[in-house]
């Protein structure tokens, strides 16, 4: 899987204060990087910095491979049954294997069921879901855990680990770590002025 992410002397600006300054890094082919931090240091700011989804106030970040992101809003329609909103996504990245994932993911059994009835933890199964038909080589994940039983945080620790195996490259912002090899924290406290 061919997967780099760097970014050079970053700096975030949310309303009018500076969260970060300084922040360099670079990561290449099964590096899992995990962003700590307290409550509003900056963490969400800088993954959507990272995904492209946010300008930063200075610096910049260079990525090759596609970014596969996972956020509190999954990107279901929550009016369709899940199948049929997860279909939606399979049928634009081109992913043959959504039956498997549904299964590895306990979806199967409900699939019928509108994405705006699911529970926490099933929704964020679902995002993950989704994640997996995509196959972008570069995760940005923001509180994968949160919402999860210890079943489930246990499988997001396996898909991490087989992606990183496989040579993906994986940023988790997430205030629990996760039980991973090659999981390097990244204290963001250090670039807060
Ligand atoms: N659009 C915005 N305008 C102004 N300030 C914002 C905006 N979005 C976020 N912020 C502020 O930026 C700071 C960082 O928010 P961010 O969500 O990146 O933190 P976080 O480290 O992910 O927090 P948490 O651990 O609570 O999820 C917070 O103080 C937040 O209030």
């Amino acid at each position: 899987m061919q997967a780099r992410l760097a970014a050079s002397d970053l700096a975030c600006r949310r309303g009018d204060r500076v969260l970060f300054r300084g922040l360099s890094l670079a990561l290449g082919p099964g590096d899992v990087l995990h962003i700590e931090g307290a409550n509003g240091i900056g963490k969400t700011s800088l993954l959507r910095i990272l995904a492209g989804l946010l300008a930063p106030y200075a610096g910049s970040v260079e990525r090759e491979g596609a970014i596969g992101l996972v956020d509190e809003r999954p990107a279901l329609d929550p009016d369709l049954p899940l199948g049929k909103a997860l279909g939606f996504w399979s049928r634009i990245d081109g992913s043959s294997e959504a039956a498997a994932i549904a299964e590895r993911l306990a979806l199967t059994d409900l699939l019928d069921v509108p994405v705006r009835y699911l529970s926490t933890g099933q929704r964020k199964r679902a995002a993950l879901a989704r994640l997996m038909g995509q196959d972008a080589p570069i995760w940005l994940l923001d509180e994968p855990l949160s919402g999860l039983d210890e079943v489930s945080r246990g499988l997001v620790a396996e898909l991490v680990s087989e992606h990183s195996a496989a040579g993906g490259i994986a940023v988790i912002a997430s205030h629990q770590p996760l039980v991973v090899e090659r999981f390097e924290a990244f204290a963001l406290a250090e670039y807060v002025l």
